[in-house]
Order: C-alpha cells, then sequence, then structure tokens
C-alpha cells in the first residue's frame, strides 16, 4: 500500500508539489495524467526513494521509500538500457544486484515476452518495442514492490504503444505489482489506470481522482463508457491545466 500524506516538494524556494494526498491499494494501478512540468517525473522519484527533499509523509508498506529497504522497478522514458550490456545481462541487471550476483535468469518471462533470441544482442541492435520489452522483462524479473513507469510507451508508434500496453497489462495480471504510472495519453490512462490522477499545472496539486471501470479492458475502446470517460478526462485535464493561471 502505498500513503502519500501533505506531500509538498519546493525546488528553489517555489512549490513544484503541494498537498497531495493519495493513497493506493497493494497490487493496484495508478495512471498520473497532468500538464507538463507540473511534477509527475518528480512524483515518481520520491516514490523511488532518489529525492528524499520533501515535506509530509510518504510511505510504501509502512516504510519511506528506500531502495535499499524495498526493491522497486524503474523505467523511464527511454527504457534505461545500459548500451554497453548485451539483453541477457540489462534483464539480469537489477536481479544480480537485488541477489548479490546469486540469480537465475527468468526464461519464462523471457519466452512470454519473446526475447529468446535476442539475448546476444545490444540495445542498438533492437527496434524501440524490443527495447520496451528488455525494459518491462528486467523491471518484472525483480517481482518488485513498487513499479514505477515515467511515459514508459511516448516513443514507440501508436500500433506498437498498444501492443506495449496489452504486454504490461498481461504481465501485471500474472504479478500485481503495485504500479504508478506517468502518462501524457488519455486513452493510456483509460487502459492502464484502475485509479486515474489528474494533476495540476505548477504547483501540482491533485485536481481529481477516477475511478477508471474501462482499465484492463482489452475491448475498452468499443465500451459504452469509453466515449464518455474519454470526454471528461480531457474537460478535467484542461480545467486543470488553467488551474494555477494567474
Ligand atoms: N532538480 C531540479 N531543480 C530545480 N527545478 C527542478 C528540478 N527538477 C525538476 N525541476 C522543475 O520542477 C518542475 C517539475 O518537473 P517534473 O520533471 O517533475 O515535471 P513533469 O510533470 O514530469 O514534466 P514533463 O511532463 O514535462 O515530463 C519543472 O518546472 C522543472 O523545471
Amino acid at each position: 500500500m502505498i500513503q502519500i500524506d501533505n506531500l509538498f516538494v519546493k525546488y528553489d524556494n517555489l512549490n513544484i508539489l503541494e498537498d497531495i494526498n493519495l493513497q493506493m491499494a497493494e497490487g493496484s494501478v495508478c495512471a498520473v495524467i497532468g500538464p507538463s512540468g507540473c511534477g509527475k517525473s518528480t512524483l515518481l522519484n520520491i516514490l523511488a526513494g532518489i529525492n528524499h527533499d520533501y515535506e509530509g509523509k510518504v510511505f510504501i508498506n509502512g516504510m519511506k521509500p528506500s531502495p535499499k529497504k524495498q526493491t522497486i522497478g524503474f523505467i523511464p522514458q527511454n527504457y534505461g538500457l545500459l548500451p554497453w550490456l548485451k539483453v541477457k545481462d540489462n534483464i539480469m541487471l537489477g536481479l544480480n544486484i537485488k541477489h548479490k550476483n546469486n540469480s537465475q535468469i527468468p526464461m519464462d518471462l523471457i519466452d512470454s515476452l519473446g526475447l529468446n533470441k535476442l539475448l546476444n544482442r545490444y540495445p542498438k541492435e533492437l527496434s524501440g518495442g524490443q527495447q520496451q520489452r528488455v525494459s518491462l522483462a528486467r523491471a518484472f524479473a525483480l517481482k518488485a514492490d513498487l513499479l514505477l513507469m515515467d511515459e514508459p510507451f511516448s516513443a514507440l508508434d501508436a500500433i506498437t504503444r498498444e501492443e506495449m500496453q496489452d504486454v504490461f497489462i498481461n504481465l501485471w495480471q500474472q504479478q500485481n505489482v503495485t504500479t504508478v504510472l506517468v502518462t501524457h495519453y488519455v486513452e493510456e490512462a483509460l487502459y492502464l489506470g484502475q485509479k486515474i490522477v489528474v494533476m495540476t499545472a505548477t504547483p501540482g496539486k491533485v485536481y481529481k481522482i477516477i475511478d477508471n471501470p474501462l482499465f484492463a479492458d482489452k475491448n475498452f475502446r468499443d465500451r459504452e463508457e469509453f466515449v464518455q470517460l474519454s470526454k471528461q478526462l480531457r474537460i478535467y485535464l484542461k480545467k486543470a491545466g488553467r488551474e494555477n493561471e494567474a
């Protein structure tokens, strides 16, 4: 469970995040959507235990975020693969750190992601979708307490992005890892967010929280609620973007 109470973050004496209050149940997925610069990545960095410079309470399963005490998977926008490591070593990176080089290569996961034939390649020899699969393999191999994803699919073309969203949902359904996903796409939030958090422009505050009935439904675009919820979310985003205008 993630519990955030009265979180404030400042950079150079300016409020970046203001009074964020959020609860996330264990094994849920929360999509965070909001204007550029509203502090979404800052929020992920706090949850990752990288940024400790904040006021308020942030707890992951009752403990302050710390990569030493919790297993936290992070998938950044550019996939975060190390260019000098082969695919298999990139996949093993987090596991080797967690288990001190004492881990088996997760062949089931590699099979399910179709990576078997790519294990000896370097990242630059892969397409964007393949790199994203490696990045997902690395994160899910960890069986993390918390998975953080910062616009993970935004660099992919529309069709590959949709494929990768399905891949993510399949993996999540197997592991139920608690996930916070930052996205700019309304459709992605409606497919991948069990809860959708809409943030205001800087300083970022929580504008609305939506419990999303379309979550993880592969036919979500065909459902009656889809058009209505897309419209509603776009209206919220426009209003939230204007919230802190002078
Ligand atoms: N280390 C830092 N020092 C000073 N200001 C910072 C620092 N990191 C981020 N900021 C500022 O904090 C604000 C929030 O940045 P952040 O990257 O969290 O926003 P974001 O919502 O993720 O943006 P985007 O959607 O464009 O990725 C921005 O105005 C940014 O310029």
